[in-house]
């Protein structure tokens, strides 16, 4: 198996603008990125794939292979999809929440196609077993999408249930799962960043800058 990070640095994380900067956000992806290499490494996968844009963004220290594509998140994916011929987990690169633990659990599943949904309608993970019998359709509750392109493509699946998958990392609020649940370079930025407080239960102050 093979595990491809669809990765946008330019601009990342538009959503998160009203708590950073753009350049706090082109940093803080870049740190996520990390962390989600960091999890897969140490769940023994040792082919990792990050699929970015031709302006590139990936760090050189990291142990991938960059692949590069102008075409949109979907174009991207399926074209790469086309190339493979082995199971392939497809997983977004703002999901610092994930552990190795994640991963081994995820791809120790028989299913054809595991699908981790995100919070709101999204997709945050993809093992997808026959890449030559799938293809993905991210946006609009791409959930739905996946699992109806299953269905259509006679693909078993199963639904992998985790609140700390679930959470991709779109908007403020996000941020403060990551100084509840987080590890790694990304809790150590927010936690840098934003404060916390605790009185009775745990509350997280976000001061936004706008
Ligand atoms: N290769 C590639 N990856 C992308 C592209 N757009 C988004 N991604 C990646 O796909 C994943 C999910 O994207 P989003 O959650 O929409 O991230 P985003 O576009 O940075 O965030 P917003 O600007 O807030 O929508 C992240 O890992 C992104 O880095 C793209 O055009 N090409
Ligand atoms: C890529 C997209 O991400 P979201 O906009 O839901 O974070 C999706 O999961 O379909």
């Amino acid at each position: 198996m093979r595990a491809v990070i669809p990765y946008k640095k330019q601009n990342a994380k538009s959503r998160l603008s009203p708590a950073l900067t753009l350049e706090e956000r082109e940093y803080f992806v870049e740190l996520m990125l990390r962390d989600v290499v960091e999890s897969l490494q140490a769940a023994g996968v040792n082919k990792i794939d990050v699929l970015t844009t031709p302006q590139n963004g990936v760090p050189d220290d990291l142990d991938v292979d960059i692949i590069f594509s102008e075409h949109d998140l979907n174009k991207a994916i399926n074209g790469y999809l086309e190339t493979v011929d082995e199971p392939v987990l497809v997983i977004m690169a703002d999901l610092p929440l994930v552990t190795p633990q994640h991963i081994r659990n995820i791809t120790d599943i028989e299913d054809d196609l595991v699908i981790v949904p995100g919070k709101g309608g999204g997709t945050n993970v993809l093992f997808i077993k026959n890449p030559d019998s799938f293809y993905v359709r991210y946006y609009d509750s791409s959930y739905i999408n996946h699992c109806r392109i299953a269905q259509e493509m006679q693909q078993s699946v199963h639904v992998f249930d985790s609140f700390l998958l679930s959470t991709d990392i779109d908007e403020p609020q996000d941020l403060v799962e990551i100084m509840l649940h987080g590890h790694g370079l990304s809790k150590s930025y927010i936690d840098s960043k934003f404060g916390m407080e605790d009185n009775g239960r745990a509350r997280v102050r976000v001061s936004l800058c706008q």
